[in-house]
């Protein structure tokens, strides 16, 4: 893969390859996968995850239901229950019922026909993931003027969480892809990376992605991100999201709440980067975003050692909901949106 653009995310023909997120950074895999319920299980597994990434990858994944339905005279209902397994795969990140919805229309509009329309649907998916990576661009390009108009020239360091890379969209990022065009304009000269626990995407994933670009990083556990931030050269937190409600509320992974408290406290400012497929505004405040939960066991083991007592109780929620009033800016591929609110989001997000 090259250093700078690539996607962890590949369609070949009529197979699906996910690079196995799981197995970085040690060792680069490739699955390939050939149904609808290999890309469902891929997803809960996190083989592949991240908002963007998740919605490109369940589109394929409706292409692979399709192209396996060929010839089949009831091939409609099933690639519907194929959609319906995608959708279920997980509940917080909005993107993946938005790519979704996407490609359900195009299989209503072939719904007399006596075949699945898989060119169609090939067509749609490649979309979803051409305009994520173009979408990328015009958000690292908007971000910068932002953070120069509002930072000013000298360089400065930033403090990211989680993974918002290319492992996270459709290649470039959000978030990591503001910070990796920062870097490489000079604007930025270096990334805090925290390892986010209990999946570690900040220590496997960014740091990863950070290193083979030569970016200066240091990784750090969450609980010195305060710390680090009341030194005072970390000017941004810049992270990414999952589902924004139509007040502004952030679901980004667990933790980012927490930091954005210790940034405003530490006058740190707070940059949210999402496309525009990552906004609900059928939801109206972040308490009513879904927020999912995972097995316990995933942070009661480091690797396959066991760190916690057998028989005790866990809560594992792994994101958690950042209200608008601790944002200050959140970018997508349309602007910049300052100090969010109801009405300038509703503004933003219209069409
Ligand atoms: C570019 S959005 C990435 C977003 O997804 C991550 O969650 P997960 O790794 O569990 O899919 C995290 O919330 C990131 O901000």
């Amino acid at each position: 893969m090259s250093k700078t653009s690539w996607s962890a995310i590949c369609w070949r023909n009529v197979s699906l390859s996910l690079l196995d997120q799981r197995r970085l950074p040690a060792e680069e895999v490739w699955l390939e996968l050939t149904s609808a319920q290999d890309v469902a299980d891929a997803i809960r597994d996190m083989v592949v995850r991240g908002a963007p990434a998740i919605g490109i990858t369940a589109a394929y994944g409706v292409v692979l239901g399709a192209i396996n339905q060929k010839g089949q005279q009831k091939w409609y209902g099933m690639v519907v229950r194929d959609i319906e397994q995608l959708a279920a795969s997980r509940p917080t990140a909005v993107n993946l019922f938005w790519a979704l919805e996407r490609m359900k229309t195009v299989l209503d509009n072939a719904r007399d026909e006596a075949s699945p329309p898989v060119a169609a649907l090939i067509e749609e998916a490649r979309l979803i993931h051409e305009e994520d990576c173009a979408n990328n661009q015009r958000m690292s390009a908007l971000a910068l003027s932002t953070m120069q108009h509002m930072s000013g020239e000298d360089p400065f360091s930033v403090m990211t969480h989680c993974n918002t890379g290319a492992l996270a969209t459709g290649g470039h990022g959000t978030a990591l892809g503001i910070i990796k065009a920062g870097a490489s304009c000079g604007m930025i000269e270096h990334v805090h990376v925290n390892e986010t626990r209990p999946w570690m995407q900040g220590a496997r994933l960014t740091s990863w992605e950070l290193s083979r670009e030569n970016i200066p990083l240091s990784l750090n556990v969450e609980s010195a991100a305060a710390l680090i931030m009341s030194k005072g050269n970390v000017k941004w937190l810049i992270v990414g999201a999952d589902r924004i409600a139509a007040n502004g509320d952030v679901a980004n992974k667990i933790g980012t709440y927490t930091l954005a408290i210790a940034a405003r406290y530490h006058g740190v400012k707070v940059m949210v980067a999402a496309p525009l497929s990552s906004f609900d505004l059928t939801i109206q405040s972040g308490g009513d975003i879904p927020v999912e939960e995972r097995a316990g066991e995933e942070i009661m083991y480091q690797g396959n050692t066991r760190i916690a007592p057998e028989n005790i109780n866990a809560f594992n929620p792994v994101f958690d909901i950042t209200p608008a009033a601790l944002i200050d800016v959140i970018v997508t591929e349309k602007g910049v949106i300052a100090q969010p609110t109801q009405d300038n989001i509703k503004n933003h997000v219209r069409v």
